[in-house]
């Protein structure tokens, strides 16, 4: 039939997951773990053999699989994880064991129900030693009855903050066989007689998570243009309050403190985005080499995804608060979507590397480049990094009438990154002389590394921003950006401001130009916040929310919301005259006595 409707072809990625999103919303369905990590596992730790074996079968779904890494006892430090799988060479079979109640696999998305394969991290004993954690590619549940398999215990781990469309599942081993090529061996491998052949870089076993780490880059962008698209709408129809007395009431759009609130996310969003758009070529890039047999990229995605994860969760959390807070009262209900987009977003600042843990990763990297510059060693030609080699302007310029491209204002957030990270890598040198060892050096810092880390993405975004927009040929696409970009840069010199003027690089003047520039932007921005917004082109059933509605009827559809509500399917509830219809009445009884 010339008008039937294309049936969606399940091993095409992108068709596969707008698919899912669409049908099954944003937070989470039972296909999520399968797709966003037990694949990318496959495609990064299976060897040929078993990439030809387990990925046509995974991209067809003739299995669900999900990833088990946490434990109840251990998420962060991998190194303690307790599940083992211990070699046996007489059935070439690994066996694997929940010794303890802390090492119940715990959290892992649709672990609890939907999934019957599980790629599961053990450590792994052969030989009478331990090698540390391997992935390992598990059955959990019979094919047919979907029945955990003998020695299996799995089951889901009850209702969460939010995301509880997704089954998060527990998991226990008692003494289960599987075997030898159910290990991931593209990297490290036991061979039948128990010989353990190492990886060339022992952290490749964690690929599956940087690739994560990467995606929630642009996934906080989502977030932070959804909300801001609900925000900006709904603002443009609400009126409340006079501007002029006697000129009527104006939307609430046109309040500077509205704009202040809600298009500082908007740019942030777009930042994101186009910085999320970096880390995912980075990543392909970085596996494409590790293929050729080139390691030399890992450290430098690993510390770029770390640190852009945290910083970019976090302020997405921020910003969703911010636009939630920007629709008043009714931004508080349901309605509003914002319950649901804060709640899926707020889980990725723990997810995959808890926040705080990721910045210290980062600012592991950071220091190595200290100590090499203050070695006099030169830069290696790294885009990301090199800027912290070399010496800035003393003094900062941004209110320089010739700013080409921004240069002065990045320039600043280079100064406070390069100086950040100098200060806290000489105080644990400093630390350590005084007799620290290594480690409690590293924690007497650790606040300040965290700032180091920050300073040094807020540097990367902010250039990554610039340059893209620099690429844009057409000039009123290119202006309308322009704008956001200007609101985006300025602001963020307010927000690190205190670093700015504490070595008095920046003067108390200069701050009070930035916050001029943002003030500047914001009216520039106003006009056009809607047909920003629109050009984004998400969907009613994307936004989930009444108040983001893109014909702006938000009142009558409010009312009909309200009125769709299971408590109004009868004026009076059924158990009313039981309970607190009985208690008024006796009370008045009562009172008549
Ligand atoms: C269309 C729009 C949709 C919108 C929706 C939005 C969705 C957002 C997008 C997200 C997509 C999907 C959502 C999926 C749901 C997610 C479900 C969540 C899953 C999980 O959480 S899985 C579990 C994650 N767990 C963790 O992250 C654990 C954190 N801990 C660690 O990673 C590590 O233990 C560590 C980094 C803390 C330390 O590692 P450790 O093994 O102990 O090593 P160390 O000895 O400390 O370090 C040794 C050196 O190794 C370096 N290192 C560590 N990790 C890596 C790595 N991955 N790669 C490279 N190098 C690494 C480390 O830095 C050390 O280096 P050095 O010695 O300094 O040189
Ligand atoms: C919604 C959701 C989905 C998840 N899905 C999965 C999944 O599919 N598969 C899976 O395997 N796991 C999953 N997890 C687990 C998740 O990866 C971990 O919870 C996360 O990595 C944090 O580890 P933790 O719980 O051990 O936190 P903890 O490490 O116990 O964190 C507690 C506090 O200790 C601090 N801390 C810990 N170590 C350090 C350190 N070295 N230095 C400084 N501070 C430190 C942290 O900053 C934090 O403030 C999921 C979790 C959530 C919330």
């Amino acid at each position: 039939m010339e008008h039937a409707p294309k049936a969606i072809d399940v091993t095409n990625d992108v068709e596969m997951r707008t698919f899912n999103f669409f049908t099954m919303g944003i937070d989470g369905h039972p296909l999520g773990l399968h797709l966003d990590m037990a694949i990318p596992t496959i495609l990064n730790n299976a060897d040929e053999e078993q990439q030809k074996d387990w990925l046509p079968k995974a991209a067809n779904r003739e299995f669900i699989a999900t990833y088990a890494q946490t434990e109840m006892g251990h998420g962060t430090n991998l190194k303690k994880l307790e599940t083992t799988a211990t070699y046996d060479p007489k059935t070439q079979e690994f066996v694997l064991n929940s010794p303890t109640i802390t090492s119940t696999k715990w959290w892992p998305g649709n672990l609890g129900k939907s999934s019957n394969y599980a790629v599961v991290m053990a450590q792994l004993y052969t030989q009478g030693k331990c090698h540390g954690a391997h992935p390992f590619f598990v059955q959990l549940r019979d094919l047919n009855t979907h029945k955990p398999l003998k020695g299996i215990t799995v089951g889901d781990i009850g209702p969460k903050f939010g995301m509880n469309t997704v089954d998060n599942g527990f998991l226990q081993f008692d003494h289960v066989r599987t075997p030898r090529r159910s290990m991931f061996m593209k990297h490290a491998k036991v061979l039948p007689d128990g010989r353990y052949v190492p990886p060339v870089h022992d952290k490749l076993n964690y690929s599956a998570m940087v690739f994560i780490r990467a995606a929630i880059v642009s996934g906080m962008a989502y977030h932070l243009l959804v909300t801001s698209t609900i925000a900006v709408r709904y603002s443009a129809i609400r009126r409340q309050g006079e501007i002029t007395p006697g000129a009527g009431e104006v939307k609430v759009l046109d309040y500077q403190t509205q704009q202040h609130r809600i298009f500082p996310q908007l740019a942030r969003g777009l930042a994101f985005r186009l910085s999320g758009q970096y880390i995912m070529k980075l990543y392909t890039q970085t596996m494409d080499d590790i293929r050729n047999g080139d390691i030399s990229a890992v450290p430098d995605l690993h510390a770029l995804s770390c640190g852009l994860k945290a910083v970019t969760t976090h302020h997405a959390a921020l910003g969703l608060e911010q636009c939630r807070m920007a629709c008043g009262g009714h931004g508080y209900s349901q309605a509003s979507g914002f319950p649901l987009h804060y709640s899926v977003a707020v889980g990725a600042c723990t997810y995959e590397g808890e926040n705080m843990v990721m910045l210290l990763q980062t600012a592991r990297h950071l220091m190595k480049i200290a100590k090499a510059i203050r070695a006099g060693q030169s830069p290696k030609s790294n885009k990301i990094v090199d800027y912290l080699f070399h010496k800035g302007p003393p003094k900062c310029l941004i209110d320089q009438a010739y700013d080409t491209n921004y240069r002065n204002v990045l320039e600043s957030f280079e100064h406070l990154a390069r100086r950040q990270t100098l200060e806290v890598y000489d105080k644990l040198v400093q630390l350590q002389q005084q007799g620290r060892n290594y480690e409690q050096a590293w924690n007497d810092c650790a606040v300040e590394l965290c700032k180091a880390t920050r300073a040094h993405v807020r540097t990367f975004l902010a250039r990554t921003f610039v340059e893209e927009i620099d690429k844009i040929s057409d000039l009123s696409i290119k202006s309308v950006l322009q704008d956001l970009l200007q609101l985006y840069l300025y602001y963020e010199v307010t927000e690190c401001a205190t670093g700015l003027l504490e070595d008095g690089f920046m003067t108390g003047q200069q701050h009070k130009y930035a916050k001029k520039k943002i003030y500047e932007a914001l009216e520039k921005i106003r006009p056009n916040a809607v047909s920003i917004v629109d050009s984004f082109d998400f969907q009613d059933r994307e936004l989930h929310s009444v108040l983001g509605r893109r014909d702006g009827n938000v009142y009558e559809n409010l009312l009909k919301w309200a009125q769709s509500s299971p408590l109004n399917k009868t004026d009076v509830l059924p158990f009313h005259h039981k309970y607190l219809g009985k208690m008024m009445e006796e009370a008045r009884q009562r009172s008549k006595i």
